[in-house]
C-alpha cells in the first residue's frame, strides 16, 4: 500500500481555528467529492431517525413491547441504517464525563499532544486522517485514534497520559459499548427472525477489534467550503457515537437527500457499517453520512467501531439468502484492509465485494 503522499499537518485545525486562520486550500472542498454525493449543505432538514428504547431488548421475554421495539428497528437500519439508542443503561452525567475527558485532552497544549502524534503512513494515534493522493482534500478535524481491543495490540504509546483518567475513562467506557452492542447485535438478528448470535459472533468475541477515534471539529472561518469529514460510510459492523450535545454536525445520506442528524442528550447514535449491510444480505443499510462545521462552536465526538478479527469470515448470513433475495454480496476477510485499499483508489469497498 503506498502512503508516500501521507504526511501530518504543519499546523493542525485546532491551531489555525485558534489563530483565525481561513482553512487553507487543500481543505476546500472540489467537485471530486461534490459530483458524488451531493453538495454541502450546511443546514439540510433535520433526519426523523428513529428513537429505539434498547433497554426493553434485555429481557429474553418476547413481550408486546419488545416486538413493537423490534419491529420499529428493523424499519430503521433497513430505510435509514441508523437510529438513536436511548435506556442504554449509561447515565447523562457518566456520557458527560467521557465527553469531558477527550475535551480536555484537546485542550492541552500542542507541545503535549504532539507525544501522541500518529506516524506518517499509520492511522493510530493523534492527528489528520491519512493523505493517500496528491488530490486529497483534508478533513477540517483533529482526532485521537486508538485500537482499544483485543487489548493485547494496544500501542499504549498513543494512550494520552493526560488527563490522568483518560485511559481509565476509555477502559470503562469500552466495557459498555461491548455490552450494549451485544445487546444491539442480538436485537438486530431477532428483528430478522435469526438466530439471536448469528450477528453478535462475529462482532463481541474475546478477540474481535474495538477502534475508537476520539474527533474535534474546531470552529471554521469558512464552514460552506469545508467539510469537517468527507462523506463515507462505516467499515465497522457497528458504529457507536456520542454527539456534542451542544453542537450539530453529523449529516446523514437518504435517499439520495442530506439530513441532519439532531442531537439528543444521553442518547448513543448508532450506525451500521458496511460489514452489517453484508452480512444482511444488503436488507440492513450503511449509511453514507459526513459532518459538516461551523463558525462558533468546536464540536467533540466519540466513535466506536465494532469490527470482527481480521481472520473472521463476513458474508451474507445463510437464512437470508433464497430465490426471492439472491447472494448480494461474496464473503470477505479482512473487509477493513480491504475498505482501506478500496478508498485509495476512489472505489467503493460495497460495490467491489458485490456479487
Ligand atoms: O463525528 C461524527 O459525528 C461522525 C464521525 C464518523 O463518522 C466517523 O468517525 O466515522
Ligand atoms: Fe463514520
Amino acid at each position: 500500500m503506498s502512503t508516500s503522499q501521507d504526511s501530518l499537518p504543519t499546523k493542525t485545525a485546532q491551531q489555525m481555528s485558534m489563530d483565525g486562520d481561513e482553512p487553507p486550500s487543500k481543505y476546500i472542498i472540489n467537485n471530486n467529492y461534490t459530483d458524488k454525493f451531493g453538495p454541502l449543505e450546511t443546514s439540510p432538514p433535520f433526519a426523523q431517525v428513529p428513537i429505539i428504547d434498547i433497554g426493553c431488548f434485555l429481557s429474553s421475554s418476547k413481550q408486546y413491547g419488545q416486538q413493537i421495539e423490534l419491529a420499529k428497528l428493523r424499519s430503521a437500519l433497513t430505510t435509514w441504517g441508523c437510529f438513536q439508542a436511548v435506556n442504554h443503561g449509561l447515565s447523562g452525567s457518566y456520557l458527560d464525563n467521557i465527553r469531558q475527558v477527550i475535551k480536555q485532552f484537546f485542550e492541552l497544549p500542542l507541545e503535549e499532544k504532539r507525544n501522541y502524534f500518529r506516524e506518517t503512513g499509520s492511522v493510530e494515534g493523534y492527528g489528520n486522517d491519512m493523505t493517500y493522493s496528491e488530490n486529497q482534500v483534508q478533513d477540517w478535524c483533529d482526532r485521537l485514534f486508538l485500537r482499544i481491543l483485543p487489548e493485547d495490540q494496544r500501542k499504549l504509546r498513543f494512550w494520552p497520559k493526560n488527563p490522568l483518567n483518560l485511559r481509565e475513562t476509555i477502559d470503562e467506557y469500552t466495557k459498555n459499548i461491548k455490552s450494549i452492542s451485544v445487546v444491539i447485535f442480538k436485537a438486530m438478528a431477532k428483528s430478522l427472525d435469526l438466530e439471536e448470535d448469528c450477528f453478535s459472533k462475529h462482532f463481541t468475541e474475546e478477540r474481535d477489534v474495538l477502534q475508537g477515534r476520539f474527533i474535534l471539529y474546531p470552529p471554521c472561518a469558512t464552514p460552506d467550503q469545508v467539510f469537517g469529514l468527507k462523506a463515507h460510510s462505516d467499515r465497522s459492523g457497528i458504529t457507536l457515537l456520542l454527539q456534542d450535545p451542544g453542537v450539530e454536525g453529523l449529516q446523514v445520506l437518504n435517499d439520495g437527500k442530506w439530513y441532519m442528524v439532531p442531537v439528543i442528550h444521553d442518547a448513543i447514535f448508532v450506525n451500521l457499517g458496511d460489514q452489517m449491510q453484508i452480512m444482511s444480505n444488503g436488507i440492513f443499510k450503511s449509511p453514507v453520512h459526513r459532518v459538516v462545521t461551523n463558525r462558533e462552536k468546536g464540536r467533540i465526538s466519540v466513535a466506536m467501531f465494532t469490527e470482527p478479527e481480521a481472520e473472521k469470515e463476513i458474508g451474507p448470513v445463510d437464512a437470508l439468502v433464497d430465490e426471492r433475495r439472491p447472494r448480494v454480496y461474496k464473503t470477505v476477510k479482512d473487509y477493513a484492509a480491504f475498505n482501506h485499499e478500496c478508498f485509495q483508489k476512489g472505489v467503493v469497498a460495497l460495490d467491489a465485494v458485490k456479487l
